[in-house]
């Protein structure tokens, strides 16, 4: 049984002080982290405070990005070993947001992936088609190649410590939902092509999120859905009364 994730990419928002009021105001609120893991993911410099904050709460911490060398003359950058100094468990990488403004590569995501996973970290790595690509029959094809480059080199026993997010670009922040079904099949085409890479129970075991517009009314369907293991939520996750209504879709 795969048990569902359900993470906040807060992305860049919220300060020290409104992240803690935020991980506050969850923490008074009911919900049953044995039925999904729940994870938080603020910006850097709230990571270690918001560690802090959540400790005892049964929420992870996650960071939005990192780099894959240990350490070094990388001005800017944030290594796997600072993350889990901070506190983390888990990191996204590979959001379309950092492929579109930042050119991140499937190669560098793929170093990313084997640096967090080395470090002990989850990886949440994002995959998505543009609504180009998607008008253009190109969806499995991007998506396809996304997942195979990202995973490129790892054992399959690695594969299944990582979470994968399918996130269509077209449906990130603009109140357009891929339709349950839509979304399913695109999660069920990520588990087949982990199949034929790694083998059946590998593909078995790896949790597929979706992402993209997910909120309060539309979690539980998405959820239902046999190849969708979880939510990678946005802007509906920087409010504490709204996120926990979605980790308590049912
Ligand atoms: O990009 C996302 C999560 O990583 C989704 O963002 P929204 O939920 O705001 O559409």
């Amino acid at each position: 049984m795969r048990k569902p994730i359900i993470a906040g990419n807060w992305k860049m928002h919220k300060t020290v002080r409104e992240s803690l009021d935020f991980i506050r105001e969850l923490r008074e609120i009911k919900f049953d982290t044995s039925k999904a893991e729940v994870v938080v993911c603020p910006n850097f410099t709230a990571l270690h405070e918001a560690g802090q904050a959540l400790a005892g709460s049964g929420i992870g911490l996650g960071a939005q990005n990192m780099h894959w060398e240990k350490q070094g003359a990388y001005t800017g950058e944030v290594s796997p070993a600072m993350l889990q100094d901070a506190g983390c468990r888990y990191v996204i990488i590979g959001h379309s947001e950092r492929r579109q403004y930042f050119a991140e590569t499937d190669q560098g995501v793929n170093h990313k992936a084997k640096a967090a996973l080395q470090q002990g970290l989850t990886p949440i790595l994002c995959v998505g088609e543009t609504l180009e690509e998607r008008e253009a029959g190109q969806t499995e094809a991007v998506v396809g190649r996304q997942v195979k480059g990202g995973l490129e080199g790892l054992e399959s026993g690695q594969v299944t410590q990582l979470v994968i997010a399918y996130e269509p670009v077209w449906a990130i922040g603009t109140g357009r939902t891929a339709s349950a079904q839509d979304a399913n099949g695109v999660c069920a085409f990520i588990r087949r092509t982990v199949a034929g890479i790694f083998g059946q129970d590998s593909a078995a075991k790896v949790r597929i999120q979706y992402g993209g517009s997910v909120k309060a009314d539309n979690i539980a369907e998405l959820m239902d859905q046999p190849d969708i293991d979880g939510a990678l939520v946005g802007g509906a996750s920087l409010d504490a009364a709204a996120f926990a209504k979605i980790i308590n879709y049912r």
